[in-house]
């Protein structure tokens, strides 16, 4: 079994589980009084590279993260930070999220958030709509084609932003053809968990105009922002460094501040890391 396939068969354990607990009654109830979702595509689009930050605890790569005793402080330091998106992860066994991190997250900004998890069935979006997520991530590798664009469907149909992530050039036409409007593309394989920035490099230029385009994974500072932003990408998506840093609202501040002028797209790349 690949990692994404052990992950993927946990999920379904706490699923059922939770299907048993709460009807999907419940969830449209928790869902019609929820706030109203906010608008995904304006912030992740304009001239600047937006930046996502993420909740995350852990990872089946690097195990134990940080503690987060507090994720809506966290969620409200990388708002004030300049953060555009909140990612929060709700995946419990591997990366110690939970629904609870999601509601107190939305309680604590006011800009959209993300929930990341594995989808793989309607309820998780009425799940993620109940605790006031704005968007919500569907992983092709973890889906066939018909529940990709079912999932992606009732997504919108229920005011979430589908953010479809891609890791290769199969997975990527797949995105297009079910109408994906915004693509992040993973530079993780979530089947062996190797990181390779440069997969964002070579899909980028395949993804059709007008699809938002986000480069997952990786990114340790301004440096990896710029190269995934010369590359094409409209916004990025950052966990580790931040969870692990000293500062989130400060390194959050950073990332924001070098993705801010689009004329950095030009740059040159001769920037090194120290
Ligand atoms: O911590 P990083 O390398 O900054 O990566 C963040 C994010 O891209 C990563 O958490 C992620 C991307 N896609 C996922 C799918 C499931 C779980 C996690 C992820």
């Amino acid at each position: 079994m690949s990692v994404l396939e052990e992950i993927i068969s946990g999920v379904r354990e706490d699923l059922e589980e939770r299907q048993r607990d709460v009807p999907i009654e419940e969830l449209k109830r928790l869902a019609a009084r929820a706030p109203e979702p906010r608008d995904a595509y304006a912030a992740l689009g304009g001239d600047r590279v937006s930046v996502i930050a993420e909740v995350k605890r852990s990872s089946p790569s690097k195990g134990a993260l940080a503690a987060i005793a507090d994720p809506a402080a966290l969620a409200a330091d990388y708002e004030e930070g300049g953060a555009h998106v909140i990612s929060v992860l709700t995946e419990r066994r591997r990366f110690g999220g939970t629904l609870a991190d999601l509601a107190a997250v939305r309680a604590a900004v006011d800009i959209p958030i993300l929930r990341k998890d594995f989808i793989v069935t309607s309820y998780q979006l009425w799940e993620a709509r109940a605790h006031g997520a704005d968007l919500a991530l569907l992983i092709v590798a973890a889906l066939d084609q018909q529940a990709l664009v079912s999932l992606i469907e009732r997504a919108e149909s229920i005011g979430l932003a589908p953010l479809v992530e891609v890791h290769t050039e199969e997975e990527l036409g797949r995105a297009v053809d079910a109408g994906a409007k915004i693509i992040g593309v993973n530079a993780r394989n979530l089947k062996t968990l190797e990181v390779d920035r440069e997969v964002f490099a070579t899909l980028a230029p395949k993804v059709p105009d007008g699809v938002i385009k986000i480069a997952e994974s990786g990114v340790r500072g301004p440096h990896d922002l710029l190269a995934y932003a010369r590359a094409g990408a409209d916004a990025v998506l950052v966990g580790e460094s931040l969870v692990t840093g000293r500062d989130p609202k400060a390194a959050v501040n950073d990332l924001v501040t070098a993705g801010a002028h689009p004329a950095s797209r030009q740059d040159t790349g001769s920037e090194r890391h120290s």
